[in-house]
């Protein structure tokens, strides 16, 4: 399994989108965002706050617990997920803990991110600087898409998939 972390518009999607052909066998791409889109958006009942903050963490709790059942039956899934709040890194590390994962840091200078941001239009403009993800100072690979293509930084993943154990997955378990 890989996971690409990284703050939104910093090319996770595109980096995901350009690893599969380089891949020798299949794998699912499971963006976070592919999984939330299955849920409706036009519902009869307004949300209050509070039900809407749980409604999004029952999505992403179960969106691990679906990634860990394409994993259960020998899949390779590569996620892409930003771990924008600690409970999210903690929660895999516990449903992922029988399975191989590659975590791999995408990152990005602040001024491209708002670039790439105001150039889509369909993200609220600040998500992306604004957006801490949990870094921790730890990951098995890192690629910097400021100046990098999405197919470069998709090859250096690929070509580094393979690395020594123990992994940042079982380094960050073993600080529990
Ligand atoms: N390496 C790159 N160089 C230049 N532009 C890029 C690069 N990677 C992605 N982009 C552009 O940045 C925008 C966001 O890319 P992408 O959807 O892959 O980011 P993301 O991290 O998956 O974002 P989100 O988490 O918000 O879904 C797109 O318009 C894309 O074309």
């Amino acid at each position: 399994m890989i996971l690409l972390n990284g703050p939104s518009s910093s090319g996770k999607s595109a980096i995901g989108k350009a690893m599969l052909p380089l891949l020798d066998d299949p794998w699912f791409f499971l963006p976070v965002d592919a999984f939330s889109g299955l849920r409706s958006t036009n519902h009869r009942r307004l949300l209050t706050d509070a039900e809407s903050a749980a409604m999004l963490q029952r999505t992403r709790r179960a969106y691990h617990r679906a990634v860990a059942v394409l994993a259960a039956e020998d899949n390779h899934v590569i996620m892409d997920y930003p771990l924008s709040e600690p409970w999210r890194l903690a929660d895999l590390l516990d449903v992922l803990s029988p399975y191989d994962v590659t975590l791999v840091h995408v990152t990005c200078d602040p001024a491209e991110l708002a670039r790439r941001e105001l150039a889509r239009g369909d993200r609220p403009i600040g998500l992306a600087t604004s957006q801490r993800v949990y870094a921790h100072a730890d990951h098995d690979l890192t690629v910097d898409t400021t100046t990098a293509s999405p197919e470069s930084c998709a090859a250096h993943i690929v070509h580094n998939l393979f690395q020594p154990a123990p992994k940042a997955f079982t380094r960050l378990r073993n600080r529990l």
